[in-house]
């Protein structure tokens, strides 16, 4: 099938449209329990980062500004550092107290609890889906969102647990409330991930590589929503897609790895209009 034949197929059409309703649905909800907290400018900042390793530099130099309201996407080859530069703004990456990084208003290291950082932001990443491997229902892996635990391990409120399953109807999963995660399908597994990253909405929502294992209506359907969410700014992302065809309109501002021979390791461009 050719390229024009799969786009005008009407199979294509219907599931286009039908991911067109959902993201209309998904913003719906997220509108209803909206909630974000705001911070004064940089939401993150990082001065002359660098990460290294015993046998050789990852990146250094990199200087990077995330201010409120503006989305990035960060783009570089395989190995550049992209998933350790999240890693560094979520705080599970060991050299981020090496750095001098600025977040949510505060100096990294300066006591502030890895929670504390973590309630404002929302993660999916390829390396999240693999360490989500414990017990659980369908359903708490939503609720789960609202600890940021792999795992519930407390008692959810009424009102968590609504709107928990508000998500799970919006993403046709409603009669899978009480199926153990593991049992579902990896694209399904994936979807829930990302409602259990934006469910509690948080300030920065980082999503590293979000459609791996997605099918096409799973990935309009994330696609879609995160371009209406951006739009909107009803939370700031902070997207990492090695594909061109997966960028986002709404994100206009990139930071980017490039070789540089003169540099140890990757140096970092970045770009946007605000930047000029
Ligand atoms: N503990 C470690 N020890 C040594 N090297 C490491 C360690 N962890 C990561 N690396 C290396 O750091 C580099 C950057 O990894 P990272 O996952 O950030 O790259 P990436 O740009 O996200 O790549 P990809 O696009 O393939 O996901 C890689 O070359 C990786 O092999």
């Amino acid at each position: 099938m050719s390229k024009d034949q799969w786009v005008n197929h009407p199979v294509i059409h219907q599931l286009t449209a039908q991911s067109g309703q959902q993201s209309e649905e998904l913003l719906a909800l997220i509108r209803r329990h909206r909630h974000c907290a705001k911070f004064a400018d940089p939401v993150f900042e990082l001065h002359n980062g660098r990460v290294a390793y015993s046998d050789r530099v990852i990146f250094s130099g990199v200087n990077w500004r995330i201010d409120n309201g503006v989305h990035w996407q960060v783009k570089g080859p395989n190995g550049c550092g992209k998933s350790t530069l999240l890693g560094l703004i979520f705080g599970d990456h060991p050299q981020c107290y090496s750095n001098d990084i600025d977040i949510f208003g505060k100096k990294r290291g300066s006591g502030e609890s890895i929670w504390e950082i973590k309630q404002h932001i929302g993660m999916v990443s390829s390396a999240l889906h693999m360490q989500y491997r414990v017990n659980c229902s369908t359903i708490d892996v939503i609720v789960s969102g609202f600890y940021d635990s792999i795992g519930l391990y407390q008692k959810p409120t009424q009102q968590q647990v609504a709107i928990a399953t508000e998500w799970l109807a919006m993403l046709h999963m409603g009669h899978l409330a009480k199926t153990a995660f593991k049992q579902l399908e990896y694209g399904q597994q994936r979807l829930l991930l990302i409602a259990r990253a934006i469910v509690k909405q948080p300030t920065l929502l980082i999503l590293d590589e979000p459609y791996q294992g997605l099918d096409y209506l799973g990935r309009r359907l994330i696609k879609n929503s995160l371009e209406l969410i951006a739009k909107e700014q009803l939370t700031q992302l902070l997207y990492v897609s090695h594909y061109q065809q997966d960028s986002l309109d709404s994100i206009e501002h990139f930071i980017e790895f490039v070789a540089d021979d003169s540099h140890q390791g990757y140096r970092a461009e970045v770009s946007g209009p605000t930047l000029k």
